[in-house]
């Protein structure tokens, strides 16, 4: 079975009215992994795409989506899938990728039906792209990691670049991951924005009782969601996205938009922030 939502881009003088209700319906990405299914989020922002997959043993596939007007969803576009559960394969033009827990795969423009096998927990990620890259599998050993943060900071953490310019090609589309040392709580402290890129997180590897307190917003705006284990935040180009976890967690970000600096950032300082 396969769904998809439609979620449009909100104005932040919009944003700073919302209540709670609205800013979840608006901005949190929950229900994504079902059973038996593929449910994607259709954004405005950049027409990401986000959505899950859970083949639980059997097969789902991915050929055609209608919000994209196209013949097959990768026509005209580029995806980024996390495996998040156990080892599972994802088939696509005539290739098996066998995907363990934290593999990333590329899947370039003009691929054709996708399909999801195995005990995978498949996050997947998409965005219009204009050239074809060739698809790969990229490993947890292929990655390029980054240290951040210090333990008197409660932000001291690694983050792992998958589909990233130092390690593969893709049009507009980059992702990793990023998880926290024990006893700290802080992602994207110091906190930021990019006007210029949406960005998408989708927070897992957290218990069940477990919870983010994700901040988003402008710096001078600030809201909250509180998120549980596997449901994503959308962050607009003009909001913040930062984090503080009760219980361990690791949240994979994706990002599309006008360039693919990850470096691009415009920071805010907390004493800055409202
Ligand atoms: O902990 C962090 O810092 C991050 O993981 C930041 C995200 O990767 C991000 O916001 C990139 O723009
Ligand atoms: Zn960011």
């Amino acid at each position: 079975m396969l769904s998809v939502e439609t979620r449009h881009a909100i104005h932040p003088a919009q944003a700073k009215t919302m209540d709670s209700a609205a800013l979840r319906a608006n901005f949190l990405a929950q229900d994504l992994f079902r059973d038996g299914e593929i449910r994607l989020i259709y954004t405005h922002y950049d027409r990401f795409v986000m959505g899950g997959a859970v083949p639980v043993g059997g097969q789902l596939s991915l050929a055609k989506v209608a919000e994209t007007g196209t013949e097959t969803f990768l026509e005209r576009r580029e995806m980024g899938i996390v495996n998040i559960g156990e080892t599972g394969t994802v088939r696509c033009d005539g290739e098996a990728h066998e995907m363990g827990r934290g593999d990333v795969l590329y899947l370039g423009m003009g691929s054709g039906e996708i399909t999801f096998e195995g005990h995978g927990r498949f996050y997947i990620t998409s965005a219009p792209a204009h050239a074809a890259f060739p698809s790969r599998l990229i490993t947890l050993a292929d990655c390029k990691e980054v240290k951040l943060g210090d333990p008197a900071n409660s932000n001291q953490r690694t983050i792992k670049q998958f589909i990233h310019p130092q390690v593969m090609e893709s049009c507009q589309l980059i992702l990793g991951y990023t998880s926290l040392e024990e006893g700290s709580v802080w992602n994207t402290i110091p906190s930021h924005i990019h006007d210029r890129r949406m960005e998408a997180y989708l927070y897992w590897g957290m218990e069940e009782e477990a919870r983010v307190l994700h901040l988003m917003g402008e710096p001078q705006e600030t809201r909250h969601l509180f998120v549980a284990n596997e449901q994503g935040a959308i962050s607009p180009p003009w909001s913040i996205h930062s984090g503080a976890g009760i219980g361990k967690y690791t949240f994979i970000w994706a990002m599309a938009g006008d360039n693919i600096d990850y470096t691009d950032m415009d920071f805010i300082q907390p004493k800055d922030i409202i």
